[in-house]
């Protein structure tokens, strides 16, 4: 039995999302919420004879009480919740209207299903999964091991962006990404987990490859021309991502994936990931995207090896990512600190 939440259901990610987690047979039921639209989401997905159990829920149902029906009792909540970019605006500019969304919702989660695994992909990420872990922590219910920040799409682009460069397939590549999501807090392992093709790219091919992958979102952003930015692309990520931990109980072997998460001491390869960061940047950073083994309760681990083993091209991406991704993180924590 899987219950999972889709918080920003009736959205241009949302919508697709939940149509994949409809039809995987691990999901038994399947709880879509929004501040709009979504009996009539919730409504026509539930005509569809998979047997995951639709329900849906306005945030205003029930004298306001429906972010609570839509949580109760959820495995894994994904939250794909708030306002996308336009031509011009970066992710940092979505943070006021998102932060407050995120801050809203992060209070139902940890009074309703503080066990949950929380995947967040509302932007910017580099920010708004620190106001989650501040909100958890007010509430005494943080658990690192259980929040993420959905990068995947970062991975995706990686694996597709450099099949592209060397006429090979992208399902033959699995690159791990690292840092953050947005910008140049976006660092692709390249050399360490695509080393052959890679190796074939003159210096200016790669230097190409790299910024396509750290501005991949402006490409779509600007191919919309005002109506949003990547959805279909990224609700493949989201249900990628989250179905990691829908099959990790099948499995013998964790998987390993890139998410951006925090290094609190409870997580396992954290500590040393953060003294490796120091070291190499001279911050001290509190959330980055790792490669992690999942499980069914999330992080088991931290693959720091991949990190340690990246070259000097890539050592100097994370130095300048952390600059950037520092002023993000303390962005989030400030605005549930100082709220
Ligand atoms: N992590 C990543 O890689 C990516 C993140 N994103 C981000 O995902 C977010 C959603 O993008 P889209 O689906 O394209 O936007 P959208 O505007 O199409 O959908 C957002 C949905 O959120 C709902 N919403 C607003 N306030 C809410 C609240 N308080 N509670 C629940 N739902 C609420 C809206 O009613 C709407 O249905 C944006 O912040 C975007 O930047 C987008 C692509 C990739
Ligand atoms: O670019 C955006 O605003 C949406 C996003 O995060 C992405 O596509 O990577």
């Amino acid at each position: 039995m899987t219950k999972v939440a889709v918080l920003g259901a009736a959205g241009g990610i949302g919508q697709p999302l939940s149509l994949l987690l409809k039809l995987d047979k691990a999901v038994t039921d399947l709880s879509l919420f929004d501040v709009v639209n979504v009996p009539g989401v919730g409504a026509d997905l539930s005509h569809i004879n998979t047997d995951a159990k639709v329900s849906y829920h306005l945030k205003s149902d029930n004298n306001g009480t429906g972010l609570q029906s839509a949580l109760q009792g959820a495995d894994i909540v994904i939250i794909p919740a708030g306002v996308p970019r336009k031509p011009g605006m970066t992710r940092d500019d979505l943070f006021k209207i998102n932060g407050g969304i995120c801050a809203d919702l992060a209070t139902g989660i940890a009074t309703t299903c503080p066990d949950a695994l929380v995947l967040v992909i509302s932007n910017p990420v580099n920010s708004t999964v620190p106001i989650f872990a501040e909100v958890f922590k007010k509430h005494g219910s943080f658990n690192a091991n259980k929040l993420f920040g959905v990068t995947w799409l970062d991975t995706v682009r990686a694996n597709t962006f450099i099949a592209q460069a060397t006429a090979s397939y992208p399902t033959s590549f699995k690159v791990k990404v690292v840092g953050g999501h947005s910008g140049d807090t976006i660092v692709p392992l390249y050399s360490v987990t695509a080393a052959d093709a890679y190796a074939k790219l003159s210096n200016e091919e790669e230097s190409a490859l790299i910024h396509r992958v750290q501005f991949g979102g402006d490409e779509v952003v600007q191919a919309k021309q005002g109506a949003g930015s990547a959805t279909l692309s990224m609700a493949y990520a989201g249900y990628r991502f989250l179905k990691t931990f829908l099959n990790a109980k099948d499995l013998e072997e964790p998987i390993v994936e890139s998410c951006y998460i925090s290094l609190d001491e409870s997580v396992k390869g954290a500590k040393e990931t953060k003294a490796y960061l120091k070291e190499l940047t001279g911050e001290d950073i509190e959330f980055f995207a790792m490669p992690c083994k999942l499980g069914s309760n999330g992080v088991e681990s931290i693959e720091f090896d991949l990190l340690k083993a990246a070259n000097d091209k890539e050592r100097q991406l994370i130095n300048v990512c952390a600059n950037t991704l520092t002023g993000n993180i303390n962005k989030g924590v400030s605005f549930i600190r100082g709220n």
